[in-house]
């Protein structure tokens, strides 16, 4: 049974604060938009489709015992608390990705005449809801794609039929404490453990969150995975003399060429990789691909407080006064990407535009 980050029903959601974890397991109320926009600025949520699922559920919440008088206030009050929520975390687009498709649905709604304000209402919870049973689904099949991709990968260069069990390696968290469930990154891990073809799964701390030495490494040892943590300052050694036949790591958004931005550490992670000839993969939904940008020239990166590469916890680590850097994401470019593993699918970054418009045109 893998770690829950969202408990919901009707009217009720909690997510696990994530800050406290590994030592505590807590659960905190989201009683409306103010509780998630704040829950996700402070990373007590964190991941990409977690963030997008919570700010939509926050509001979902939110709503649930209000009464409107017309369609029009309803649609009024959803778009600027939609708006409100994509502005706690720039650099993720799954919550802009999700808001813009909620806000459709409110204007569709708002001019069918076949539906009045109660009903929009439902209309709108009902998808909100969805949107949990929908990223399971769509990690398993992602969890599916990868493993096949990377098993056919080693098996080619091997010159096998099949391939044996293999060593992966992962940065940051992309489990079930950075989704609804089942995860996507690690979704491919569970998937080859799954198969059988698990042999290793190693981890990066991830500083300075630490997603890594705190959230993946504590997912993996509940499940039992034959996992090691490494220093993010070790990944060139570790692929150097470890045999990893591959890395998979997640995305907070992809750009139409297929550039990715992801969890600070990943470019040079896939820099090293490129070196070491092990292929590199991005695992994400399609929420988290953005082909309305051409590049990851576009993305804008957030930069976090400096306590959080100063301080672990309460305790001071690094020197008063010392000017701080602190970007939570960089840009792996489509270069250094063997290939980003979907829901519908496992792409080459040069195909990536074409391949998911048609998708999203059927
Ligand atoms: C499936 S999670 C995607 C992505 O989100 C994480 O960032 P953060 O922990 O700052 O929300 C990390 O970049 C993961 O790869």
């Amino acid at each position: 049974m893998s770690l829950q980050s969202i408990k919901y029903t009707r009217g009720s959601l909690e997510i696990l604060d994530q800050l406290l974890l590994p030592v505590q397991s807590k659960y905190l109320p989201v009683r409306g938009v103010e509780d998630g926009w704040k829950v996700i600025n402070k990373m007590q949520v964190r991941g990409a489709p977690a963030i997008a699922i919570v700010g939509c559920l926050s509001l979902a919440v939110e709503i649930h015992p209000e009464e409107f008088d017309s369609k029009k206030s309803l649609r009024q009050e959803l778009e600027g608390k939609l708006n409100y929520l994509v502005s706690a975390r720039p650099t993720a687009v799954n919550m802009k990705m999700a808001a813009d498709e909620l806000l459709s649905l409110a204007n569709d709604l708002t001019k069918d005449d076949n539906v009045d304000v109660a009903a929009m209402k439902q209309r709108f919870l009902n998808a909100t809801e969805a949107m949990l049973k929908k990223d399971i689904a769509d990690n398993r099949a992602i969890g599916a794609h990868g493993a096949k991709a990377i098993l056919q990968l080693v098996a080619a260069a091997a010159g096998a039929p099949m391939s044996g069990p293999v060593r992966v390696l992962t940065h940051c968290n992309t489990g079930s404490l950075a989704t609804a469930g089942y995860g996507t990154a690690l979704g491919v891990v569970r998937q080859l453990s799954e198969l059988g073809k698990l042999e290793h799964v190693y981890c990066t701390e991830t500083r300075p969150y630490n997603q890594g030495a705190r959230l993946t490494a504590y997912e993996l040892v509940h499940e039992k995975f034959p996992a090691t943590l490494v220093l993010d300052s070790m990944v060139a050694a570790l692929l150097r003399a470890k045999n990893v036949a591959a890395v998979v790591v997640g995305a907070d958004r992809v750009a139409a060429n297929g550039d990715t931005a992801n969890k600070i550490g990943t470019y040079q992670i896939a820099v090293v990789a490129k070196h070491h000839g092990v292929p590199f993969f991005v695992a994400a939904p399609l929420t988290s691909i953005d082909l309305h940008i051409p590049s990851g020239d576009h993305i804008i990166i957030e930069e976090r407080p400096d306590r959080e590469m100063t301080h672990v916890g309460e305790h001071r680590i690094a020197a008063p006064g010392i000017n701080c850097w602190n970007p939570a994401f960089d840009v792996t470019p489509a270069s250094l990407i063997t290939g980003i593993i979907t829901e519908r699918g496992v792409f080459q970054p040069a195909q990536l535009k074409e391949t998911i418009t048609k998708l999203l045109e059927t």
